[in-house]
């Protein structure tokens, strides 16, 4: 599973005087799990965003086993977290007039030409898993915790090194919440994956073994 090493992150956006992120020295080990909390406009998001490589315009090193996202191209990130992320947003990201099984399946139709053999079984099971019994229903008719288990599923199908999940209980009632906090992390830990969750979910905080804050774009441990 993918160790993470930050050095010298500076996230810096147009408008605002302080870096969002200033990061001197952050790892993550491989398979830990940890959740970063901390105030509203803090720069969690954009620590997600760093790590994931869904945004590259920070100064440093975020390297993944030795893989800087920062000095890869857009499509080279976009690969990379293809090969290795699992993500879950607080919006879930499905499409609504899909079913939730062509939700699932939906990332690996666009990256392969024929869906790899056992795919769809696997996403059956994995649905089976995750309390969803009609995976032939659209996903717009879910209730918002089925929609998200349906979005763990999604990130967790082709079994990757790292889960990261940007605030995946924020839009859920308490105990919708719970279920998909549970989940998440009793998915996530048989693969051996190194886990971040950005939360301020009690489940989180009590669950995972690391608790990382920041706070005005600096982090220190809470
Ligand atoms: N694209 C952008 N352009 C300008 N400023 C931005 C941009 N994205 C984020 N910011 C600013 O950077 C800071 C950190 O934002 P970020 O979204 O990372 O915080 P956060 O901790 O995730 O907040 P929240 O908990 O409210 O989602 C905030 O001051 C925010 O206004």
């Amino acid at each position: 599973m993918p160790a993470l090493s930050i050095h010298n992150l500076e996230v810096r956006y147009p408008g605002l005087d302080q870096p969002a992120l200033a990061l001197e020295a952050f790892d993550v080990a491989a398979g830990q799990a940890l959740v970063v909390t901390g105030p509203s406009g803090a720069g969690k998001t954009t620590f997600l965003n760093a790590v994931t490589g869904l945004d590259g315009r920070g100064k440093g090193v975020v390297a993944w086993d030795g893989v800087n996202l920062i000095g890869l191209s857009e499509t080279a990130r976009d690969a990379w977290r293809a090969r290795h992320v699992g993500l879950v947003m607080q919006n879930f990201h499905l499409f609504p007039g899909l079913s939730v099984l062509e939700n699932v399946l939906l990332p690996q139709r666009l990256a392969h030409r024929r869906l790899p053999a056992g795919l769809r079984a696997d996403a059956l099971a994995l649905l089976d898993r995750v309390g969803l019994e009609r995976p032939h229903q659209r996903a717009g008719t879910l209730s918002r915790g089925q929609m998200q288990r349906t979005a763990v599923a999604r990130a967790l199908l082709r079994r990757p090194g790292i889960v990261v999940a940007d605030e995946p209980t924020a839009s859920l009632d308490p105990d919708a919440g719970k279920a998909v906090a549970d989940l998440l992390i009793d998915l996530s830990t048989p693969l051996g994956a190194t886990l971040i969750v950005a939360s301020h979910d009690p489940v989180f905080l009590a669950r995972l073994p690391r608790v990382v804050t920041i706070r005005a774009g600096r982090v220190g441990s809470a």
